[in-house]
C-alpha cells in the first residue's frame, strides 16, 4: 500500500529502551492495522543494528538517501534516515555527548513533516535530564521543544488510553476511556500557582477544544476541568485560583460556545460517572491527571500535542534505564501511538 502515509519514528534517548522498541515493531511486522502506515526510523543505523542483534532478532536495517521512497512496512526490514551517534552507547548508560543526537533525530522528522515526506512523526521517549546537563538548560520535552520548532506559541500535552483513541467520544466504553490535558506540564510544583493564568487557560482550552473536533470527530467536546487545590478550593476556604482564575475564565469561553464543567474536585471528577460526562479532562498539572491515565492505561497509551502543525505522538512511558537492551520494555504504547499518528495523518490529509 504506497499511498499509506509515512510516518517517521524518532528512536530517542540512545540509552534507553526507544532503539529496541523500534526493532521490536519492525521485527515482527505488522500487526493491528500497522500496514495502514510506513514506518521509517529516525536515528543510528548502527545502534538500531546492534540493539537487534543484541536481541536475536532478525532484521535488516535498509539505509535510505534524501528523497528516496519508504517503502511498504514489511517483517524484518526497518527502513532508516541515519542520524549519527556523536559517541558510542551502551544500554541504559546516559552520555551528555549523544544529546544533540537525539534533538537531531527531532530536527529531523519536523523537516521532513513540514516538507511532506512524512505525513507525521512518533517520538520515543528521550531522557529530559541528561539533555539538560548537556547545557540545553531550558529543556523541558519534545512537546514544548516541538512547539518552539513549529513557531507556534502554545500547545496542549494530551495523553490517551487506548480505547478513546480514534475519533469516538469514551461514552460507553468505561472510566478506561480517558483522555486528560494538561493546564501546565513539566514545572515544579512549586510554579504551577503561577502558571496557572486565565491567559494560559484560555489558550489551552481553545485548543484542546479545536484539536478534539478535528481529529477525533467530537462535534461539541465536553471538558471538565479539575480545580487546583483540594476539593478545588472549599469556597475560597483551601486556595482562591478557582474563584478569581479558573471559574471566571470558564465562565468565558462557555459565552464563546466551548462546553466546559468545572473546576471541579480532582479527586471525585476521576470517577466513572463523571468521567461519563466528559470526553476529555483538563488538569492543572502533571501529577494530578497522569497518575489516573497511567493506572487507568499505561502500556496502551499515547500522547498526542495538540495546536502543532503537524502530527505528532508519542508513548506513554519514559526511557526505562533500567530496563534498556534486556528485551523485557513492552511496546504496546509504541504501537498505540503509531496507529493513532497514522489515524490522525489520515485525517488531515482528509482536511
Ligand atoms: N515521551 C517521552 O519522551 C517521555 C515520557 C515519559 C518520561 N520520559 C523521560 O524518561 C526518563 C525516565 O522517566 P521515569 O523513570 O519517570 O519513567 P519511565 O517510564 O522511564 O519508568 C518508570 C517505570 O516504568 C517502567 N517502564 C517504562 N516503560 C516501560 C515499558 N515500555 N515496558 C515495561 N516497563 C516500562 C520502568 O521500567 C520503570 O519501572 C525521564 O527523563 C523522563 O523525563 C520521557
Ligand atoms: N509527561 C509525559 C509523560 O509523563 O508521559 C512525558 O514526560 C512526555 O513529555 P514529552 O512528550 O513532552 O517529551
Amino acid at each position: 500500500m504506497n499511498d499509506a502515509p509515512v510516518i517517521a519514528l524518532t528512536t530517542g534517548e540512545p540509552a534507553g529502551i526507544g532503539p529496541e522498541l523500534a526493532v521490536m515493531l519492525a521485527a515482527d511486522g505488522p500487526v493491528d492495522g500497522a500496514t495502514s502506515h510506513r514506518r521509517v526510523a529516525v536515528g543510528d543505523p548502527e545502534l538500531l543494528a546492534e540493539r537487534a542483534a543484541s536481541l536475536g532478532l532478525a532484521l535488516e536495517i535498509v539505509e535510505l538517501a534524501p528523497g528516496e521512497p519508504v517503502p511498504e512496512t514489511q517483517p524484518g526490514v526497518l527502513p532508516v534516515w541515519p542520524v549519527a551517534l556523536a559517541a558510542p552507547c551502551r544500554a541504559g548508560v546516559l552520555d551528555t555527548r549523544n544529546a544533540d543526537y537525539v534533538l537531531e533525530t527531532l530536527d529531523r522528522a519536523v523537516s521532513a513533516c513540514r516538507a511532506a515526506d512524512a505525513a507525521g512523526m512518533v517520538t520515543a521517549p528521550l531522557h529530559k535530564a541528561v539533555i539538560r546537563e548537556a547545557g540545553h538548560v531550558g529543556f523541558t520535552g519534545h512537546t514544548e521543544y516541538l512547539r518552539d520548532a513549529c513557531g507556534v506559541d502554545e500547545v496542549v500535552m494530551m495523553l490517551a488510553t487506548d480505547r478513546a483513541l480514534h475519533a469516538v467520544g469514551p461514552d460507553g466504553k468505561g472510566a478506561s476511556a480517558l483522555r486528560v490535558a494538561l493546564a501546565t506540564t513539566h514545572l515544579p510544583l512549586r510554579e504551577v500557582s503561577d502558571a496557572v493564568t486565565s491567559e494560559r487557560l484560555t489558550r489551552i482550552l481553545r485548543i484542546l477544544d479545536a484539536d478534539l473536533r478535528r481529529w477525533f470527530g467530537l462535534e461539541a467536546p465536553r471538558i471538565a476541568v479539575c480545580g487546583l487545590n483540594p476539593h478545588a478550593g472549599e469556597g475560597g476556604h483551601l486556595g482562591r485560583e478557582e474563584l478569581e482564575v479558573i471559574a471566571p475564565t470558564l465562565a468565558a469561553l462557555r459565552h464563546e460556545g466551548l462546553t466546559l464543567d468545572g473546576p471541579l474536585p480532582a479527586d471525585t471528577l476521576f470517577t466513572p460517572r463523571h468521567l461519563a460526562e466528559a470526553d476529555a479532562v483538563l488538569a492543572m498539572y502533571h501529577d494530578q491527571g497522569l497518575p489516573v491515565l497511567k493506572y487507568a492505561g499505561f502500556g496502551r497509551a499515547a500522547n498526542i500535542t495538540l495546536g502543532l502543525p503537524l502530527v505528532r505522538t508519542s508513548v506513554d512511558h519514559g526511557t526505562a534505564l533500567d530496563l534498556a537492551g534486556r528485551g523485557l520494555a513492552d511496546p504496546g504504547s509504541l504501537m498505540v501511538a503509531e496507529a493513532l499518528a497514522a489515524d490522525m495523518a489520515r485525517r488531515g490529509s482528509r482536511g
